[in-house]
């Protein structure tokens, strides 16, 4: 198996706080991860590890073959499709949404004087048919609901065609509906053999696509489980991770996490 990324002995400080504590973990070509966690566990702070726009207090970073520390950044960067909230708020409301997504092609949120060509609108169409956002394509970016907005900024992340897709919380704020279209959609992403290799962080065990095949349960910066999702999402694991009693099941391939109110500790 090849490594997309591997992180070992990674702890990330700042200040008297250690973010990530000693973190060592593996994506290897063709997975899907998703990282769960508590608030406060680290998981932003590792996907800023993996999309390089952070490098570790000690250990040692290696993303497609490069050394965190060791390449340009700038050109490791676009190998590495993002969706987060954090690029998100920078889209501006007025942009198109097929300029929304094709502008990933330069990297750049918002036209400016780029120019593009038929390949890179083709790439943009194919991907807003596969979002099912194309008959947004002359919306504005600021009239779609949080749901569509997040198809579609799947969609721009996919742009560039990138090695690793890094999926922040993408249902994040959505109502029932919404996220039952996104998980859906990212299903079909997970399940497809030619998507990227992707590393997904959600607070919702029942927000896990068909087809995620590992997960990272942190806690506190530290790793408590990483490996095949059956043997990773199991209630004492959680229960570990989150300090509380949890059930974890699965039923029609999706997860799902309960209070165990027969094991709560009494006062
Ligand atoms: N610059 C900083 N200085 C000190 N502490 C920080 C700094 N940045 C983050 N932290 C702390 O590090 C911890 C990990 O933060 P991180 O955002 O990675 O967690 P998270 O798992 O993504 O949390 P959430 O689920 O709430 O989004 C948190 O306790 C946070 O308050």
């Amino acid at each position: 198996m090849v490594a997309v990324a591997e992180l070992a002995g990674v702890s990330v400080r700042r200040g008297q706080a250690l973010l990530l504590d000693n973190v060592d973990f593996v994506v290897d070509e063709g997975q899907r991860w998703v990282v769960i966690g508590p608030n406060g566990a680290g998981k932003t702070t590792l996907l800023q590890l993996l999309s390089a726009q952070m490098h570790p207090t000690t250990g040692v970073v290696e993303l497609l073959g490069e050394y965190l520390g060791a390449v340009d950044v700038f050109e490791l960067r676009p190998r590495i499709g993002v969706s987060s909230s954090a690029i998100a708020v920078r889209i501006p409301g007025h942009e198109l949404v097929r300029d929304v997504v094709v502008s990933a092609s330069y990297g750049v949120v918002g036209r400016w004087n780029e120019r593009y060509d038929e390949q890179d609108y083709g790439r943009a169409d194919a991907l807003m048919r596969e979002f099912h956002v194309s008959e947004l394509a002359d919306r504005t970016f600021g009239t779609l609901s949080e749901g569509e907005r997040k198809r579609v900024e799947i969609a721009r992340a996919l742009m560039t065609d990138p090695e690793l897709l890094l999926l922040d919380e993408p249902g994040a704020g959505l109502d029932l509906a919404g996220r039952e279209i996104l998980v859906a959609t990212l299903s079909e992403l997970c399940l497809d053999p030619d998507a990227p290799t992707t590393v997904l962080v959600t607070h919702h065990v029942e927000e896990i696509p068909a087809g995620v095949s590992h997960a990272l349960l942190l806690s506190h910066g530290k790793v408590v489980a990483a490996g095949p999702i059956d043997q990773v999402l199991t209630s004492d694991n959680m229960t570990s991770a989150f300090g509380l009693p949890l059930k974890v099941g699965i039923a029609d391939g999706r997860w799902s996490a309960r209070m165990d109110i027969e094991h709560v500790p009494t006062a």
